[in-house]
């Protein structure tokens, strides 16, 4: 049996305080919208931008796209109203900011619980701190009800007192901790933000190296970069073929007793099929929550 993973190629940040990005949400190719009620939104538009993402998410509209909502820490004066509204609403996911050990993610699960949430409304971790780094691996096992983690690369470079570089090494060991604790935890995990929004180049090069290091997709400040991440994260049809060869080569080798065959003079094992299922089903999700658009 095959694990299938939500696609998450592209998950676009709108301002909770912007009704326009709200409404054209509705709209855009992205797997995954984040309602934003941290960052992008002004101190003094906390509690508007609360009531226009719950009216947003009431209106709905949003099709199979996951819905998720990045609520205000719970240090702020804000932070739980939000996750109160937001867990009496249809969305798929709390994002909680700066998360940095087990009882931050156990505390927002309780008011969740609290608060009415559905069993099925997942937490997301925001994964953006020197000590989130450290605790990757606590974090990522503090609760079955998490689903992604989720990089901060701006928050973390500052932290970090690094620099925004094109090959990303300042944050290259971050990357890999969170990876590993996402994979080893079962959730998933997608890549940070890519601020410069002139340089086309620089964001398929990004893509192409997040899809390498293991990310499921980036997150996104601009709908102009959903189809470079949705193209990149998505499988080719190329490799979907293969795929398909891989499991009809092995599945018969088996029938021959043999647990290994030779394809296009590559060794194929049991490894290469399961990877070539899970391509396979994941695929197939991708087609259908396109379909559904
Ligand atoms: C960056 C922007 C401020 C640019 O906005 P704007 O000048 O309006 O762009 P355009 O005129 O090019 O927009 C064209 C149309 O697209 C719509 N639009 C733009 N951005 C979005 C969006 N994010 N979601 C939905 N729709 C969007 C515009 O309304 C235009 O529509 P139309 O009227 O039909 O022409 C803006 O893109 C923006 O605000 N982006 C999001 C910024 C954000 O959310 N930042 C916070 C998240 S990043 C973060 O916090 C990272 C993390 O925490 C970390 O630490 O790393
Ligand atoms: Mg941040």
């Amino acid at each position: 049996m095959v694990a299938v993973q939500r696609p998450r190629r592209s998950v676009l940040y709108m301002p909770g305080s912007k009704a326009r990005a709200l409404e054209k949400g509705r709209s855009l190719m992205a797997d995954a919208l984040i309602f934003d009620l941290e960052d992008a939104v002004t101190d003094d538009k906390k509690v508007e931008a609360r009531q226009m993402v719950v009216e947003a998410l009431q209106k709905g509209g949003y099709g199979k796209r996951e819905i998720i909502v990045r609520v205000n820490g719970l240090d702020t004066e804000w932070g739980l109203e939000d996750i109160k509204a937001i867990s009496r609403t249809t969305a798929d996911a709390i994002l909680l900011p700066k998360v940095e050990n087990e009882r931050q993610v156990l505390n927002l699960v309780d008011l969740m619980n609290k608060s009415g949430a559905p069993e099925s409304m997942s937490v997301m971790c925001m994964m953006e701190t020197p000590l989130g780094m450290l605790n990757a691996k606590e974090i990522a096992a503090s609760s079955e009800r998490i689903s992604c983690f989720v990089m901060g690369t701006s928050d973390l470079v500052k932290d970090l007192q690094a620099r925004h570089t094109r090959e990303r090494l300042p944050v290259i060991t971050s990357l890999g901790l969170c990876l590993l604790a996402a994979r080893a935890y079962g959730i998933g995990i997608v890549d940070g933000v890519c601020l410069d929004l002139n340089n086309d180049d620089a964001f398929a090069e990004i893509c192409v190296q997040g899809l390498a290091l293991g990310f499921d997709g980036k997150t996104l400040i601009h709908p102009k970069t959903i189809s470079v991440a949705n193209s990149t994260f998505g499988p080719s049809k190329e490799a979907v073929e293969k795929a398909r060869s891989i499991v009809a080569a092995f599945e018969e080798a088996k029938k021959q007793g043999q647990g290994v065959v030779v394809l296009d003079g590559r060794l194929i094992e049991n490894l290469h099929a399961d990877e070539a299922r899970r391509l396979i089903a994941y695929s197939d999700a991708v087609i259908a929550l396109e379909q559904s658009a």
